[in-house]
């Protein structure tokens, strides 16, 4: 059975998963508007979406100082285009950016497994650093056929925790989604997180948990993935007190 995830101080529990807000930000300004509020907001950990930055000279420079405004545990992502994100994929950059993520206080960081391959060293220095690596891997387009078959690989993989995100269009797909999670999640003992992108998949996102999937994303000022509920409802629907 997978064993609880950690992310810095952040600690699942069997009675809700790990909650995490995305902050997409596209310069200093902006990250100055935002960081209180989301320092302040009920999420257990954020999730610092550095692909929506403009220019990546000014955050290379400011990274270190912008990491230590944080006061909750920070998973740095740089999400590429092919999987959903904002930048496209760019070896020098990806491993710059995350080495600094790495070195200066970033309690986790998210390596798509597409580039595992090339990025093995950012996962040596992660492990020499105490952070945890997510592997993860998003599929756009129709639901995949055989998820199961999909996460049992995952698993084999060197990274700590598993992240597998597609879209989903039928409860159908969503019910299948959670099945597989259940049926990997009894046994590894890696941490899982899956979620149904888009509406059909909205209920992965608050009940994934009791299948297997120890951590959900919830937005506080913009959404970074279809059907994904704001902080205030997946609060509502999980049955946390608000703040
Ligand atoms: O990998 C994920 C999951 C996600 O795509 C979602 O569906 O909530 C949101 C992203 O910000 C995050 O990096």
């Amino acid at each position: 059975m997978s064993k609880s995830l950690q992310i810095g101080s952040a600690q699942a529990k069997a009675r809700r998963p790990l909650i995490v807000v995305p902050l997409l930000v596209e310069d200093a300004t902006m990250f100055q508007a935002q960081i209180t509020q989301f320092n302040q907001c009920q999420a257990d950990v954020i999730e610092w979406r550095i692909d929506a930055w403009h220019f990546f000279a000014d955050l290379i420079k400011l990274m270190p100082q912008l990491l230590g405004q944080f006061n909750k545990p920070v998973l740095v992502t740089y999400r590429t285009q092919d999987e959903g994100g904002l930048t496209a994929f760019d070896q020098n950059l990806y491993r710059q950016l995350n080495q600094l993520a790495i070195t200066n206080g970033a309690s986790a960081i998210d390596i798509e497994v597409a580039h595992l391959g090339v990025m093995h060293d950012l996962r040596t220095l992660a492990y020499q650093n105490q952070v945890t690596v997510i592997g993860s891997k998003h599929c756009l387009g129709p639901a995949q056929a055989d998820v199961q078959n999909i996460l049992a690989e995952l698993v084999k993989l060197p990274v700590d925790v598993v992240k597998f995100a597609e879209d989903v269009q039928t409860s159908t797909e969503t019910d299948a989604l959670l099945t597989a999670t259940r049926a990997i999640s009894l046994g590894t003992d890696k941490p899982l997180i899956t979620m149904g992108m888009g509406a059909a998949g909205q209920r992965s996102r608050t009940i994934g948990y009791q299948y297997g999937s120890q951590l959900t994303f919830a937005s506080l000022t913009k959404a970074s993935a279809a059907g994904q509920l704001s902080l205030s409802d997946l609060c509502k629907a999980l049955n946390m007190n608000e703040k």
